[in-house]
């Protein structure tokens, strides 16, 4: 009888009892309507639609996420007004905040309930990508002794690698490029695979020595591992859940990068680690000064990592290391040719500062070109999502906002670094933003907007998220930004360099990711008296 008088409200001649079709399609309007009828509302035709649509619209959002993820959190941060909010990709569920309280609250969490280490497990598969790496995911379990190696070890000895690196960089640099094809008289260079190259060489020369890094066959795979790495790991995250176990071997088997490095690694670690066994024992010992070294030395000193666990975390940094700082400089590289004003006093800043650079590895050192690469990562920034939290147990900020376990805490790193609150002219480039105006007015003869206060390209604040944010910021930022302005520096000095089409579209997304297009052409010519 209740349900008679409910349909009175269809159109006529739909009846829900004629087949299953229509049957569904009645009971989700019966539901509907008593909802209506509860409220006293008679809902529209676009209420009735939206309500019946609402579950293909929402798997429809979380797979458009994928190809336009940067968009879609900058869309969804304009309407926020500030406040945290939520988006789904197909295997995630992600509430941004912005707001510095509240990201103070995830910083504060307790790393048994959120976690940087499982979003990253989530993110790269390293069980299938990383010959089995199956890294904990609670932050610290087996310590944390890699920041130290990084943030300071690694950062202590750029004074030793720099002046070897420079030069490395600019052999290896003029050799790529005269391999290049000519176009009308014209060398091309596909500049994001030329980039890539250089940064495989940096790491492997300041990570584990120039021996490892003219090993051919090291090196081949050293590259061949990044893209391996994230074209594996986004096949098993888009997997359904009982699949990726399965097919995740398969594709584990079938490529061969992350074994080879593994293989090349393993004897090397095996060596350090019985070498540690007979120092403890008071042999003398060769000493060595790599991440190798390092990363062996600061494990725990009550439960020393093996060699299999030591090379596992070199694998992990390797591919970190990798892929952001060439995707940032290849951007740089764009930026420089889009805005050509900026060459003449990074130039000169290089002719005058470079060696002292060198010498020091300090932080201060080439500050303009400091601020270029820090506007550049602004505006092209490899990822519009940062300060990743995976949920372990479900939590809840002070404002209600929350996550089960497996949804993600996260920032919009992009849109908050164009925010117009914070940074004036926020979508304008503007290379020396974060110098110290003094030198700026001295050194470049345009008007540049500035920020209220210098800051350095290494500085992790609530307005430039990066490098992440709070106490897990990158521990390797100060490597980073060294070995950027190396490569850039060599650029600045020995060539001057122009996009080929600077019309086109020198990016594409993925996710939450903006990389640089593969065909991107960029012509460096010799600058004259080199
Ligand atoms: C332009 C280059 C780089 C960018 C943009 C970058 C960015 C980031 C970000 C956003 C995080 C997460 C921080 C957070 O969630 O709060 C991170 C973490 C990390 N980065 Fe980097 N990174 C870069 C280069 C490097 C390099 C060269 C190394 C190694 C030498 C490195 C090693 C690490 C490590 C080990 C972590 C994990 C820190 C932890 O668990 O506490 N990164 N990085």
């Amino acid at each position: 009888m209740e349900n008679l008088e409910l349909h009175t409200a269809w159109p006529s001649g739909l009846n829900p009892g004629v087949n299953v079709a229509s049957s569904v399609v009645g009971l989700v309007s019966l539901l509907f309507f008593y909802e209506a009828l509860v409220a006293k509302k008679v809902p529209s035709v676009t209420q009735i639609l939206k309500y019946i649509f609402k579950p293909f619209i929402d798997c429809y959002g979380r797979w458009v996420f994928l190809f336009w993820g940067p968009d879609i959190i900058q869309d969804a941060f304009n309407k926020a007004n500030g406040k945290p909010f939520e988006l789904s990709a197909p295997d995630n569920r992600y509430v941004f905040v912005s707001d510095p309280s509240q990201i103070k609250e995830l910083d504060n969490a307790p790393d048994t309930v959120l976690s940087l280490q499982a979003a990253s497990k989530q993110m790269l598969q390293p069980v299938y990508t990383m010959h089995g790496f199956n890294w904990f995911d609670r932050r610290g379990t087996e310590g944390v002794g890699f920041i130290k190696a990084l943030r300071t070890l690694l950062t202590n000895n750029l004074p030793q690698i720099l002046p070897d690196l420079s030069c490395i960089i600019r052999t290896r640099f003029d050799e790529l490029h005269a391999g290049h094809k000519v176009v009308d008289g014209k060398v091309y260079s596909p500049v994001y695979h030329m980039i890539v190259k250089l940064v495989v060489l940096s790491n492997a020369v300041s990570f584990f020595g120039q021996d490892l890094a003219k090993d051919e066959g090291f090196m081949v795979s050293a590259l061949a591992y990044i893209e391996e790495t994230l074209l594996c790991a986004e096949v098993v995250r888009l997997l359904p859940k009982f699949m990726a176990p399965i097919l995740g071997s398969i594709i584990s088997r079938s490529i061969h990068s992350h074994k080879a490095i593994f293989n090349r690694l393993l004897p090397i670690a095996e060596q350090r680690c019985l070498e540690r066994d007979l120092a403890n024992l008071g042999q003398k010992v060769p000493k060595h000064n790599d991440c190798i070294q390092w990363i062996m030395e600061t494990s725990p000193k009550n439960a020393p990592w093996t060699p299999k666990r030591v090379v596992h975390e070199l694998m992990a940094i390797w591919f970190g290391s990798v892929h952001a700082v060439s995707t940032t400089v290849t951007f740089a590289i764009h930026d420089l040719c889009i805005h050509p004003e900026y060459v003449e006093p990074l130039r000169r800043e290089c002719q005058t500062q470079y060696a002292d650079f060198e010498r020091t590895g300090a932080g201060t050192a080439l500050p303009l070109l400091d601020s270029f690469i820090k506007e550049s990562a602004r505006l092209t920034p490899v990822e519009s999502l940062s300060t990743r939290r995976s949920a372990l147990q479900p939590f809840s900020l002070a404002d209600g906002s929350h996550v089960n376990v497996g949804d993600w805490f996260c920032t919009p790193v992009r849109a908050i670094m164009t925010n117009p609150v914070d940074y004036p002219e926020a979508l304008s480039f503007s290379g020396f933003r974060f110098a110290d105006p003094k030198l700026v007015s001295a050194s470049a003869n345009f008007s540049a907007v500035m920020q209220k206060k210098p800051t350095k390209l290494t500085d992790a604040d609530m307005t430039y998220h990066v490098w992440g944010t709070g106490r897990m910021a990158c521990p390797g930022r100060y490597y980073a930004a060294a070995v950027m302005k190396v490569i850039l520096g060599q650029i600045l000095l020995n060539y001057d360099c122009e996009l080929v089409d600077p019309e086109a579209k020198r990016w594409w997304t993925w996710r939450s990711s903006m990389l640089p297009k593969e065909g991107t052409m960029v012509i460096f010519t010799p600058v004259a008296g080199n």
